[in-house]
């Protein structure tokens, strides 16, 4: 099963793309299909609680990092869980360690993990990055890149762009995003995938890339962690997250969390406005990838928010 390269080192894929972009979903089906058998998947999340495992039942061997971005306040515990998978790849688990493949969390550059990685002593003996895969919303990736700096330096970062959510977003639209990625990024491959499956790219003919404006640093993107606690607050917790959603949907990028409801554990997610339909999550925590859920904890990622604030505004609202 070992596919380290004739080097020795093991490869490295990096999977990176704005905050919701779908990196979670496209990767529960990449595993689904058997790609990336027998890699170590290593999953990292700014905030402290961690979502995105939940989704990736079909890792074999799973890391989760939480509470850090792995390329700035979260690098060192990468780097150190990364020697640890070496160690564990070449020591117990020789033979058994095909590759590692790294979710990065939405805040990430992969860019910086990559020089972080090959600017390491012993990762880089150990270890060579064999792709870096950056995942595009198709929905939101459009105002993103006018606004964003990430946004574009994940772009930029990359080996091979996939444009997500396809079948969402208006064809004219998509396709002036993907020659806009063209532009930025020309030498990286570029497709479209809806959940995790391939789609063609709608027609380019006689369209223009959008006109990307020079960009400052804005105000930080961070996580917020909010709990929610109580199963009969469920009602009014999702209409308190409706309201908020419409209000401050161009500051919240990004709401995840696990809520304990009458019908069982539901995985909730937003991207800016787009609410998914709740997933439920089995009562099993052994048929889960990684940790296990905290259960009545909801996690905001976004600008300009004050937690007490939020904390204070849903218990009026709650009680
Ligand atoms: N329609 C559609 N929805 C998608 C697609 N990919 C992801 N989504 C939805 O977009 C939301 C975010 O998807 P995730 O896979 O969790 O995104 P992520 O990039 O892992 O999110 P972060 O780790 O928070 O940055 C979820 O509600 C998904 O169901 C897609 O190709 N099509």
């Amino acid at each position: 099963m070992a596919e380290s390269r004739s080097d020795g080192r093991l490869p490295l894929t990096i999977l990176g793309g704005f905050l919701g972009a779908g990196k979670s979903t496209w990767l529960r089906h990449q595993l689904h299909m058997g790609r990336f058998g027998g890699h170590h998947v290593l999953v990292n999340e700014a905030a402290e609680t961690p979502v995105d495992n939940l989704l990736l039942a079909g890792a074999g061997r799973i890391t989760v990092l939480a509470g850090g971005c792995a390329c700035c306040a979260g690098l060192p515990a990468l780097l150190a869980a990364l020697r640890a998978i070496c160690d564990a790849a070449s020591g117990r688990q020789a033979g058994q360690v095909a590759g590692v493949l790294l979710e990065t969390s939405g805040l990430a550059d992969p860019g910086r993990i990559a020089a972080a990685i090959a600017g390491d002593p012993v990762l880089v003996r150990r270890l060579a990055v064999a792709r870096v895969l950056v995942l595009v919303d198709g929905l939101h990736c459009g105002p993103q890149l006018a606004t964003e700096p990430l946004a574009r330096a994940q772009i930029e970062a990359a080996d091979e762009l996939i444009l997500t959510k396809p079948m969402q977003a208006d064809p004219v639209t998509l396709a002036r995003l993907a020659l806009t990625l063209r532009a930025l990024n020309p030498a990286a491959a570029l497709s479209a995938a809806e959940q995790g499956v391939p789609v063609p790219l709608p027609p380019e003919d006689g369209l223009m890339p959008f006109d990307l404006p020079p960009l400052g640093a804005g105000e930080p993107i961070l996580p917020y962690r909010l709990d929610v606690g109580r199963e009969d607050g469920w009602v009014a917790l999702s209409t308190w997250l409706s309201a908020l959603i419409q209000a401050r949907g161009e500051d919240i990028v990004r709401i995840k969390g696990v809520v304990r409801t009458p019908a069982g554990r539901l995985l909730l997610q937003s991207v800016r406005r787009v609410v998914q339909p709740p997933e439920i999550l089995p009562d099993d925590n052994s048929v889960l990838a990684g940790p296990p859920p905290e259960e009545g904890v909801i996690v905001l990622i976004g600008r300009g928010m004050d937690a007490d604030r939020l904390a204070r505004s849903w218990r009026r609202f709650g009680t």
